[in-house]
């Protein structure tokens, strides 16, 4: 089995991911810190020094490497939507699970970690830029995920827990 995790900035794909793959005994990947190992640099160094599509070709070549891999949990970055090459990808998988959030709850879960989100620290005003990204890519995640889960007001627990409805 593969489970490939999706959504937006803050909706919990690491968090959640992390816990998914220890419950369920699997091996887990965080696209983002895989590609930090890769690189051997900082994402927000990486978008610095060589701009966002080097990083989204990185981001590309390591979702083919690892939907080749079993047994395996892949937390994603919030931006794999963006390119139709990984959609296609994404939609020959069994288990890709969109972690649905609000504006608010994104807002709320990006507050602390803001420097780690180059798209975001730059921004003048973040809830209207999390708004513009996120209407962008709504239909886009859609597209992608076969599982949906709406992650306002749950707890990471109740999240995990009704990832394991659907995937058991
Ligand atoms: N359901 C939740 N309840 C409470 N806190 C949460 C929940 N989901 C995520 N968080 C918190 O929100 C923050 C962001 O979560 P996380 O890093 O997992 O998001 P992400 O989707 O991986 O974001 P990115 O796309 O930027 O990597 C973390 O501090 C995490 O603990
Ligand atoms: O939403 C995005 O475009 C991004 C989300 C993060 O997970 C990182 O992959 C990077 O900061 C880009
Ligand atoms: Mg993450």
């Amino acid at each position: 089995m593969r489970v490939v995790i999706i959504g937006f900035m803050g909706s919990g794909k690491s968090v959640v991911g992390r816990k998914l793959a220890k419950e369920l005994k699997m091996e887990y990947v965080d696209m983002d810190t895989k590609i930090e190992e890769i690189e051997k640099r900082s994402i927000t160094d990486i978008f610095k020094e060589d701009g966002e599509v080097y990083f989204r070709n990185v981001e590309t070549k390591l979702l083919k490497d690892l939907t080749t891999e079993d047994n395996i949990i892949i937390s994603t970055g919030g931006g794999i939507v963006s390119k139709n090459e990984n959609i296609d990808i994404l939609k020959n998988e069994q288990n890709v699970i969109l972690l649905d959030a609000s504006v608010s709850t994104i807002k709320k879960n990006v507050s602390n970690e803001i420097n780690k989100r180059p798209l975001l620290k730059e921004s003048k005003d973040v809830e209207e830029t999390i708004k513009t990204l996120l209407s962008e890519r709504i239909d886009k995640y859609n597209k992608a995920s076969n599982i949906k889960i709406n992650v306002d007001s749950k707890n990471i627990d109740e999240v995990v827990s009704e990832i394991l409805v659907y995937i058991r």
